[in-house]
């Protein structure tokens, strides 16, 4: 385990160069070439690209869902590689939040019991003060009995939001939490996302398609063909229709020089 110098301390995640290749031969594809970001604490990142730019090979090599081919992850000062299952498993319950685009609440449970789950696994009882925070900032007080299914997709998501910062984690990572919200409910979403992280000082890195969700983030990292090629602070949502224009002429153009973008030997 390598602890990042006290400088870094205000780093929530990193990516050093990492790699990301699946499959081998004929079948290989070249993920992630080399992408080394930083995510500082209490700041709101939006990552973008064409599809297929590796947005969600990112997300999930950053969050210890997936293990990236080489380079390094941190969470907090934590390295992930080389991290057996058992540490990654906890690392993701104490110090990484998730929201899915489905929501992926329990249907049995209430919608208190699935936002404490996490700490019930954990084997821990939610902060009182903490925990009203998160219901206020999330506006679901009167739904805390509901299940899923009593809750309209709006509702669903923001249980899956409160669900996500009862921990207090690290770093949450969300994967187009909008998509499957209509424009109101995702705007009331991303605009709970924002507070949490100005007024709460949580840390958020969020994969979307949508220009208008990712101008509500503090920073957009924009991804093409698994590299790490613009990026744009303070972000309206004209600046990144702008930057997807100008990225998609360039995946439309063939490679420049593929040798300066073909993985090592040492990453396949
Ligand atoms: N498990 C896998 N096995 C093989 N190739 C994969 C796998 N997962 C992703 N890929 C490939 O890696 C590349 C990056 O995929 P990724 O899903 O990260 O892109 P994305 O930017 O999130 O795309 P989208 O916006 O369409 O969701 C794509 O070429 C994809 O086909």
């Amino acid at each position: 385990m390598t602890v990042i110098e006290k400088n870094d301390v205000a780093v929530a995640a990193r990516a050093g160069d990492i790699w990301k290749v699946y499959g081998s031969g004929a079948a290989e594809v070249t993920a992630l070439r080399g992408v080394t970001a930083e995510f500082r604490r209490g700041q709101f990142t939006a990552i973008m690209g064409p599809s297929g730019s590796g947005k969600s090979t990112l997300m999930h090599c950053l969050a210890g869902l997936d293990v990236a081919t080489k380079g390094t992850v941190h969470i907090g000062d934590t390295e992930l590689s080389g991290q057996g299952d058992k540490v990654l498993t906890r690392l993701r319950r104490d110090k990484i939040g998730f929201i899915f685009q489905q929501f992926n609440l329990l249907p049995t449970l209430s919608a208190a019991e699935n936002i404490r789950l996490p700490l019930d696994i954990a084997g821990t009882k939610p902060d009182p003060q903490w925990w009203d925070t998160v219901i206020d900032t999330v506006g679901l007080r009167d739904r805390l009995s509901h299940r899923p299914s009593q809750l309209s997709g709006g509702q669903q998501q923001r249980v899956a939001c409160a669900r996500a910062l009862i921990t207090r984690p690290e770093v949450i990572f969300a994967d187009e939490p909008t998509g499957n919200l209509d424009s109101r409910s995702g705007a009331e979403l991303l605009k709970f996302l924002q507070l949490s992280v100005r007024e709460h000082g949580q840390t958020i890195v969020m994969v979307t398609h949508d220009a208008v969700a990712a101008s509500y983030a503090d920073r957009v990292v924009f991804l093409a063909d698994g590299q790490i090629v613009s990026e744009l602070d303070n972000p309206t949502a004209e600046a990144v229709l702008d930057t997807m224009k100008r990225l998609d002429v360039l995946v439309a153009a063939p490679r420049q020089s593929d040798e300066n973008v073909t993985a090592p030997a040492a990453a396949r």
